[in-house]
């Protein structure tokens, strides 16, 4: 193993600990389909998820997390003042927020939802494919062809070029979940290969990675990019160890819960696996 896989491996664990011992305060704003799975992500990994997303409670709740993530899944118009407020809640404490701009081209709506959210300063943006390809687009429309609802139609390394420029347009870390993982801040480009196919098969697993993000960016702010490339590749390690023991999705869910509660920092090391793109 070489030395750059060391430091990475030694960076994440880093940050796998600090999130165990401070145990954020991590308010979700997401979708339906993903609640239970990402709290018990948030969970397992050691942080502290709260679902909450009446506008009325925000004020109160909002400025005691540690960070905020926000997910469109499940986007309805009722809930979108809800996200740019704790957007802007965060925004005004300096507290990080991420965005998962699930099937961003599905509709008119979620399309400009998804770009107002954008203006609001994401600290990271965390989708598949399509979706950055799709976000990152001049067009003020989206093109529905692009996309398959949440499913990406196009493999992550599709995207580096769309991830770059929408890391440029938004100031925002942009991270394209895949077969590898690519994460840029506009200008420096990071692979993460850990993770297995199956992932795929197993519903809001692109949901909880990207909660997992925000968890790691709680506990190191200023250094965004290395704690979304840190927070992809032990969520693909808790992947690849939870497969040696599932026999399917169904399975796989429980067993990468499992193996991301238990993963300890001879395994994290000796799977990591992230190398520089440009
Ligand atoms: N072909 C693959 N090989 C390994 N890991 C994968 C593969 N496809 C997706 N993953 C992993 O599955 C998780 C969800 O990613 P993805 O399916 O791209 O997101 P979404 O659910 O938002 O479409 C990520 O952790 C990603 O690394
Ligand atoms: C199936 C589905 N429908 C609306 S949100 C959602 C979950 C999407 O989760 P992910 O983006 O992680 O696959
Ligand atoms: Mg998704």
């Amino acid at each position: 193993m070489d030395s750059n896989q060391n430091q990475w491996g030694s960076k994440a664990w880093h940050l796998l600990s600090l999130l165990r011992a401070q145990s954020p305060l991590i308010q979700c704003i997401t979708n339906f389909v993903s609640m239970d799975i990402v709290a018990n992500t948030l969970l397992s990994a050691g942080a502290s998820p709260a679902m909450l997303h009446a506008v009325e409670e925000l004020p109160d709740f909002t400025p005691r997390a540690a960070a905020l993530y926000v997910n469109v899944g499940t986007l309805s118009p009722s809930w979108l003042p809800a996200m740019t407020t704790a957007a802007q809640i965060c925004n005004t404490l300096h507290t990080p927020w991420v965005l998962d701009p699930v099937a961003a081209s599905a509709s008119a709506f979620r399309f400009e939802a998804c770009r107002e959210l954008l203006r609001l300063k994401p600290t990271v943006v965390r989708g598949n494919a399509s979706e950055i390809i799709a976000l990152s687009l001049a067009s003020a429309e989206p093109n529905a062809s692009a996309s398959k609802g949440v499913d990406s139609v196009h493999d992550s390394m599709d995207a580096v070029e769309a991830a770059k420029l929408l890391a440029q347009t938004s100031g925002a870390v942009v991270a394209v979940s895949g077969a590898t993982d690519i994460v840029t801040d506009g200008n420096r480009v990071v692979g993460a290969h850990n993770g297995v196919a199956m992932m795929q098969k197993v519903t809001a697993t692109g949901c909880s990675v990207t909660a997992l993000i925000a968890a790691f960016v709680a506990v190191d702010k200023s250094h965004a990019l290395d704690a979304a490339v840190s927070a992809l590749a032990v969520f693909g390690v808790a992947g690849e160890l939870g497969m040696k023991m599932a026999k399917g999705p169904a399975s796989l869910r429980m067993h990468l819960i499992d193996a991301l509660y238990g993963l300890d920092e001879a395994a994290l090391n000796s799977h990591v696996n992230i190398t520089s793109l440009c």
